[in-house]
């Protein structure tokens, strides 16, 4: 039986998924959970990672499903316990990956998605450097500020925060394995599944 490390240091590596993990990366509003949506209506086999955040709830969004949602003291206790497999903070809140759900779908022999910031994804490639990392890329940074707005779902200081932050992330693109435009959604989704499954 392979024995899972629980705390990643600064050198370390996970041990190799048996599954796959891929990871789904670009900047806020530029569609990663509507296309993470729709490959998940494809292909139910998937399992998509549910993060834990300190962030508010937005209308719709159910605890569990979309979210973990949880208060900066427990994020924090969950850190020092080694219980992220990646976490950052982003636009003022904390995000994590839940460490032991993930490893045991890979382990399982699962193909397993996460839907994360740039910073989080840097640690995934390091600590993962066999994952599969996609990052999606705005037609245009004019067309990228029209789905933040709207969405209609953030205050206009977040919208801001998000805004400000997507360029410095646009700009990391080509660290991962391959950059798909999501101009036309049914294009950038067939793009996603030819990645994952060919
Ligand atoms: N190809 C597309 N063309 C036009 N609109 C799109 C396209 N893809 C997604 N959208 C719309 O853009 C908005 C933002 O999408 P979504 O919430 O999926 O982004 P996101 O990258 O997951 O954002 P966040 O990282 O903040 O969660 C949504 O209203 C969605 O319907
Ligand atoms: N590093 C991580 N980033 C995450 C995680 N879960 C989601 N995210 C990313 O945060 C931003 C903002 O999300 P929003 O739901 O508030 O719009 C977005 O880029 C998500 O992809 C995580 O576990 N780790």
């Amino acid at each position: 039986m392979q024995v899972l490390p629980t705390h990643i240091g600064a050198n370390t590596k996970e041990c190799p998924p048996l599954g796959k993990l891929i990871v789904l990366t670009g900047p806020s509003g530029v569609g990663k959970g509507t296309l993470m949506n729709a490959i998940l209506q494809r292909y139910p086999e998937l399992h998509y990672s549910v993060s834990a955040t300190t962030r508010s709830p937005r209308p719709g969004e159910v605890n569990g499903k979309n979210y973990h949602f949880i208060t900066r003291s427990e994020f924090e206790k969950l850190v020092t316990q080694g219980e992220f497999l990646e976490w950052a903070e982003f636009a003022g809140n904390f995000y994590g990956t839940p460490r032991e759900a993930v490893l045991n779908h890979i382990q399982s022999g699962k193909l397993v998605v996460l839907e994360i910031e740039l910073e989080g994804a840097r640690q995934i490639r390091h600590t993962f450097p066999s994952a599969l990392s996609i990052f999606i890329l705005p037609p245009s940074f004019a067309e990228l500020e029209k789905r933040i707005r709207g969405r209609g779902q953030d205050t206009e200081e977040a919208i801001s925060r998000r805004l400000n932050r997507a360029e410095e992330e646009i700009a990391a693109a080509d660290e991962f394995n391959l950059q798909i435009i999501n101009g036309d959604f049914e294009e950038a989704l067939q793009e996603i599944e030819k990645a994952i499954f060919h």
